[in-house]
């Protein structure tokens, strides 16, 4: 699956729109991800970024963007970026997530996610943590998260 993601989001990005759709297929194949309409501005082993505009929809009472919004969008890109760094051999799956909400978050918010070390293949399943910082039109981190990522051997086929 890593490299499949990877080829289609090198192969598809090349078009015009090519960054939104490319983010609309993903959206496709897990709904809720689709709450917070994330762009894909970024994609390559050991890095991924997107991001989401400052939208009613993504609205909380303060008129900032919702922290569960930015949630969503440091699992969107640490998943991705985890399942384009791992060797083919190995599967993927959050484990948990702490946050820090640092400042208001208004207007875009551009996140980056990163791991703490390059994933690599074992016969048995690790925790690779995985760093995510957004920041704002001004360059102000106003979120950070770090999601435990469970990498594990894939099953053997039946
Ligand atoms: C798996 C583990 C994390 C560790 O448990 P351990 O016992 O140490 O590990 P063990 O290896 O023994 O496996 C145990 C069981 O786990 C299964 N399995 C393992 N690997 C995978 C895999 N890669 N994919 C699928 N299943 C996998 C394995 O088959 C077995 O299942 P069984 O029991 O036979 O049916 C466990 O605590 C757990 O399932 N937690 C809930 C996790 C969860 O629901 N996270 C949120 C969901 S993601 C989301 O919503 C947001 C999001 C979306 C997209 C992008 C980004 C974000």
């Amino acid at each position: 699956m890593s490299a499949s993601v990877l080829r289609l989001y090198n192969s598809i990005t090349r078009k015009p729109f090519g960054h939104w759709l490319f983010s609309r297929l993903i959206c496709f194949k897990a709904p809720y991800f689709g709450s917070i309409k994330p762009r894909m501005t970024m994609l390559e082993p050991n890095r991924a970024e997107a991001s989401i505009a400052h939208r009613r929809s993504v609205t909380n009472h303060l008129g900032t963007v919702h922290a569960i919004a930015l949630c969503n969008l440091a699992e969107f890109i640490a998943g991705l970026m985890t399942d384009v760094s791992i060797p083919a051999s190995m599967r993927w799956i959050p484990k948990g997530m702490s946050v820090e909400y640092l400042k208001k978050a208004v207007g875009t918010q551009r996140g980056v996610a990163t791991p703490e070390f390059p994933p690599y293949e074992s016969t048995e399943g690790y925790e690779l943590p995985v760093d995510v910082v957004v920041t704002n039109p001004q360059s102000d981190v106003v979120f950070k998260a770090r999601i435990s990522m469970w990498v594990s051997p894939k099953p053997a086929r039946a």
